[in-house]
């Protein structure tokens, strides 16, 4: 099976290329969903977390408070440390061991949207990495408008994560997201298909 890992920034448009991905037949898993389902109530990571930072980031209905966990990470030292140290093994376990489902499938390959790919040293899961990239002041303008966070939230998110020049240096391939959702649909077709042919004429 063909493992296609895409990364890059917050807002980039990984979701977008991987919704590409899963329009022509590929599987398509998403390391911020598995995030999000390891600390489901119940589960072990939920239970360290809340020990972790207490229960200023429990909401209400006993689900973790997200906004309240991601200020923190972005204004508080050493916070952010504190909750990968605990979440990052598990995202990777979980991540492989989902992966591992598809190869039992029948798909012949899998996007995995992994935003902080590089920064987990994940590259060696995948045949392949490909990184999507967006003008800074486009990151600034779809995060805030998606997560309802000012520009400084979205800015001092960006602020945690590798610079996309650096990622950028890493990638295998770069998909630019400027134009229309449309855009970067073709773009992903063309590479997947130029991604089959080098494994065509491999073997
Ligand atoms: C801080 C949390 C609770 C905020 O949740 P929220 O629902 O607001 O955002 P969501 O999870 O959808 O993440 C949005 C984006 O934030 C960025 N982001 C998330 N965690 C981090 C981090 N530790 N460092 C840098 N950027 C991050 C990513 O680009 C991600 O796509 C959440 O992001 C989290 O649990 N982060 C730690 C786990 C992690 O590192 N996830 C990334 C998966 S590889
Ligand atoms: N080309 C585009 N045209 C218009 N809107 C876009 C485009 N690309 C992405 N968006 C919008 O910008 C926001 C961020 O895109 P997306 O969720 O794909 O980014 P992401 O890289 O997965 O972000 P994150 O790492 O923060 O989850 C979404 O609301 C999406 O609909």
């Amino acid at each position: 099976m063909l493992k296609i890992g895409v990364t890059g920034s917050a807002g980039s448009g990984k979701s977008l290329v991987c919704e590409g991905f899963r329009r022509i037949g590929l599987a398509t898993l998403d390391c911020d969903e598995i995030a999000r389902q390891v600390v489901e109530p119940g589960q072990a990571a939920y239970n360290q977390v809340v020990k972790a930072f207490g229960s200023k980031i429990v909401a209400p209905d006993c689900t973790l408070d997200r906004p309240a966990l991601r200020r923190m990470i972005v204004t508080t030292k050493g916070s952010r440390e504190k909750l990968e140290s605990i979440l990052h093994p598990v995202i990777i376990s979980e991540t492989v061991r989902l992966m591992d489902e598809v190869v039992h499938s029948k798909k012949k390959s899998c996007a995995v949207e992994v935003p902080l790919l590089f920064e987990l040293g994940m590259e060696n899961l995948f045949d392949v990495v490909v990184v999507v990239t967006a003008a800074d002041n486009a990151l600034v303008d779809r995060i805030s408008r998606r997560d309802g966070v000012d520009r400084e939230g979205a800015q001092k998110l960006l602020a945690i994560q590798m610079p996309q020049s650096e990622k950028v240096q890493k990638a295998d391939y770069v998909i630019e997201n400027r134009g229309k959702p449309e855009a970067v649909f073709k773009s992903v077709g063309i590479l997947y298909q130029k991604l089959v042919n080098q494994r065509l004429t491999k073997k």
